[in-house]
């Protein structure tokens, strides 16, 4: 099959199909990130968005298709080989460790590739996280805990990033917050996957959106959607 894809594209995802033991739950996904972009998955509960994450990152172990990075294949690469590639992956649960302080969290991970941030550098980033250097991660709120799981990926190197919902159980405040910091590293040159069921947020953000609906993408928007394009997403989000 001939692959026909944008010249500035950085993932393909072809024909994806994914499974949890006898469970399939990712029924042939397809869709690219270009270089640079923000790209959010956005649909219900349930419909794949997490998993999706995880089998290209390699979390998910039994699937098959294409994962198609930088022109290398994922598909049987381990989550470590995966890593090293420069992919990083934050939870939607964040995986603080609640015994180890800030500092300690934030150093855990091995720095995979050069031009990671230093933490000179995420210290001016996240003030907050400075400030809270020496608390224990049951210490803090959970945008502090969002913002060192973010903090934390960006020490390793990992130049792409998989965010898996954000946003989720965080005052408004707080999301725009972490809306500005994408946009940052937007800027920067980093790209992103962000899954997403805040559309507001989502909007505010990314390039561009794929809706999933059981473990396929079932439309695409760009960030420029009109009114009627609205609608449409409100109704594959049901809200
Ligand atoms: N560890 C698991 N073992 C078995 N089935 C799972 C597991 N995790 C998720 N599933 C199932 O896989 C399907 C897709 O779930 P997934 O978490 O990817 O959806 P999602 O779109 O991210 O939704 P949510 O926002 O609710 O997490 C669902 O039917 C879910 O019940």
């Amino acid at each position: 099959m001939k692959i026909d894809v944008h010249p500035n594209t950085s993932l393909v995802v072809r024909d994806l199909q994914g499974w949890y033991a006898e469970s399939k739950v990712i029924h042939g996904m397809n869709f690219e990130v270009h270089e640079g972009e923000i790209l959010t998955l956005l649909g219900r509960n349930g419909a794949g968005k997490t998993s999706t994450l995880r089998a290209i990152m390699g979390i998910m172990r039994k699937r098959t298709g294409s994962i198609n990075f930088r022109s290398e294949e994922l598909i049987n690469k381990r989550i470590y080989e995966i890593a090293r590639k420069g992919i990083a992956y934050c939870p939607e649960e964040r995986a603080i460790f609640a015994s180890l302080d800030v500092r300690e969290n934030l150093t855990l991970p091995p720095v995979l590739q050069s031009g990671g941030m230093t933490d000179a550098e995420l210290f001016q980033a996240f003030p907050n996280l400075q400030r809270r250097a020496s608390s224990r991660g049951t210490r803090l709120s959970g945008g502090e805990q969002q913002m060192l799981a973010i903090a934390r990926i960006l020490r390793t190197g990992s130049r792409f990033l998989l965010l898996d919902e954000p946003s989720e159980g965080l005052a408004p405040v707080i999301v725009k917050e972490i809306g500005e910091l994408l946009k940052k590293l937007k800027q920067r040159g980093y790209t992103i996957i962000l899954v997403e069921q805040n559309w507001r947020f989502a909007r505010s953000v990314a390039d561009r959106h794929v809706v999933v609906e059981h473990g396929q993408v079932v439309d695409t928007f760009t960030a420029d959607v009109s009114n009627t394009d609205v609608s449409r997403v409100q109704r594959y989000l049901g809200v």
